[in-house]
């Protein structure tokens, strides 16, 4: 992969409000340009809430900006698992080129795009399903093909949804060599990720988030088994610090 210049990601005390629920509360935050920077948190922490809102996709308050350090570049985006309706006509060529270019899909490919996304679907494994219906593909290759999707155009910034949720091994060691690439070439990689223990080896820097920040660190320092206690317990954590000192 060529090298590109991902940029920092700054989050300055972002809330969230939807509905009647604060989803994010007083969430600061920088993502390292270049770096791995993996989010966890228990189910309803507002993990993939932070992704929409980065995306623009939810009226917030406080400040979130993208620093380029130079033209902004490219951001690309692999959402939690997609439901396909089976009888849908969409092959995962549509797909492609419906996410990857703006000239409408049933056109077929742009020509800048064609080798790109040959290549991305070889990475994933998938190069041989290219005709498949989405809605035909089992959890992990739609999950492989929404990983190849975010390889087109190269993204400078990528933000990944729980891209290993559906994935086998073999998915699994493929996004894990995708891994190593984007941080070989500059990539800035924000990535929400239930598997504490990929989180540990891969990631270089780690929040821990409930609706707000619980702990945020190199994985290595911040990875505890009292942090851990604290973040995904269900009961309040002054509850528990109480019956510590009981
Ligand atoms: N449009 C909405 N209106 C009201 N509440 C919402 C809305 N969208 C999400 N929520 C609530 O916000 C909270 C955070 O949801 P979010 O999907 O961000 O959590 P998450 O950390 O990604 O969870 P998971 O690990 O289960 O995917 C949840 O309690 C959810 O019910």
């Amino acid at each position: 992969m060529t090298r590109v210049h991902g940029p920092a990601v700054v989050f300055e005390r972002v809330a969230l409000t939807l509905g009647r629920t604060q989803v994010l509360r007083d969430v600061s935050l920088r993502v390292a340009p270049g770096s791995v920077h993996a989010i966890v948190g228990p189910n309803g922490a507002g993990k993939s809430s932070l992704v929409k809102t980065l995306l623009g996709q939810t009226p917030h308050q406080g400040r979130l900006a993208l620093e380029w350090p130079g033209a902004p570049g490219v951001m690309g985006y692999v959402p939690q698992a997609l439901a396909f309706d089976a009888g849908l006509p969409m092959t995962v060529d549509d797909f492609m080129a419906a996410m990857t270019q703006r000239k409408p899909a049933f056109l077929g490919f742009a020509r800048a795009r064609v080798a790109e996304i040959s290549a991305a679907l070889e990475r994933v494994g998938m190069a041989g399903k290219r005709q498949r219906r989405m809605g035909a593909l089992s959890g992990g290759e739609r999950q492989r093909v929404l990983l190849a999707q975010g390889l087109v155009p190269t993204p400078a910034l990528l933000v990944l949804d729980e891209p290993m949720a559906a994935l086998d091994e073999a998915g699994a060691q493929v996004f894990e060599q995708l891994l190593a690439g984007w941080k070989q070439a500059g990539v800035t990689v924000l990535w929400v990720e239930h598997d504490l223990e990929a989180v540990g080896r891969l990631a270089d820097h780690v929040t821990g988030l409930n609706r707000g920040v619980l702990f945020d660190g190199p994985p290595r320092e911040v990875l505890t088994p009292q942090t851990l206690l604290d973040l995904f317990s269900t009961r309040p954590r002054g509850a528990l610090a109480q019956e510590a000192a009981a």
